[in-house]
């Protein structure tokens, strides 16, 4: 793979004597589409928090876009990153999370408009006209106006993701995004993001219990397990032929609770 965009170099992250990655490696390719699967507690969501920068790494190396992430080069050595580095590396990356986290008290279009002005500098007039394109596109111009307790999940996962587009990331990062919802709610988030995956040369690692949605929309699946990567293909391949009987065990179960 030449250049990936995101690259774990021999990963560990530790929470006290709990090993949750242990010397992972792991690249994604500029525009692929990569879903993470495996038990609960494996350690998925903790790969998209790293990328956030939401927990720091214990040992090795994450690098997005080609740069460190939780370091900053110093002639050849790699030291901490500062909080500066931080902020930067974050405009690579949006993320949506399983519950909505949308602002409470500002309307839609606000929820939108506030970090492409407050961060990317974008006058007033500039942001709406990008936000109000992105509610086109997942659905709901006519909801601009409207504060989030006044839509129904599925409308505020919408906005979520558009919000999270307003920044204009390279990669998008869904931690179980319509796991919150209602079943019948779950289609029209999964429509959105379908969509994305479709028009969209972003790159976007997404981490789900549907099995069905990642077959549809991943360029490849990963099955992690105990802080590795047990095994990776095609989802073609890794649903259909799994090489491994970890991944056998883990499919069986999940698709029987389908
Ligand atoms: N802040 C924390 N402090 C201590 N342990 C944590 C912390 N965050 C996560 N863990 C532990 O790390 C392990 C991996 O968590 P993670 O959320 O990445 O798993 P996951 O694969 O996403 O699981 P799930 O499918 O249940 O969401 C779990 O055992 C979890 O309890």
């Amino acid at each position: 793979m030449t250049d990936p965009i995101i690259k774990f170099d021999s990963v560990g992250k530790r929470f006290g004597a709990i090993t949750v990655l242990d010397d992972l490696d792991f690249e994604v390719a500029n525009g692929e589409k990569v879903t993470i699967i495996g038990p609960s507690g494996s350690g998925k969501s903790t790969i998209l928090r790293i990328l956030m920068t939401l927990e720091t790494i214990s040992d090795g190396v994450v690098y997005v876009a080609g740069e460190p992430l939780w370091h900053e080069r110093r002639g050849d050595a790699l030291v901490p990153a500062s909080e500066a580095h931080l902020r930067e590396m974050r405009r690579h990356l949006g993320m949506v999370f399983q519950s909505f986290n949308l602002f409470p008290h500002m309307s839609v279009l606000r929820n939108l408009t506030e970090a492409p002005v407050r961060v990317l500098g974008l006058s007033k007039s500039e942001a709406r006209d990008r936000a109000r394109e992105l509610l086109d596109m997942v659905g709901l111009a006519d909801q601009a106006e409207k504060f989030p307790h006044q839509l129904s999940g599925g409308q505020q996962q919408r906005v979520a993701i558009a919000r999270a587009l307003a920044m204009r990331p390279r990669i998008m990062l869904f931690d179980e995004p319509t796991s919150a919802l209602d079943p019948e709610l779950v289609g029209e988030v999964q429509a959105v993001i379908r969509r994305l995956a479709e028009e969209h040369d972003l790159t976007m690692l997404l981490v789900t219990h549907e099995m069905r949605f990642a077959r549809e929309i991943s360029d490849r699946v990963c099955f992690i397990d105990g802080g590795r990567i047990r095994e990776q293909g095609p989802p073609e391949e890794l649903f259909t032929d799994p090489k491994e009987e970890r991944t056998r065990d883990f499919l069986q179960a999940v698709l029987a609770d389908n």
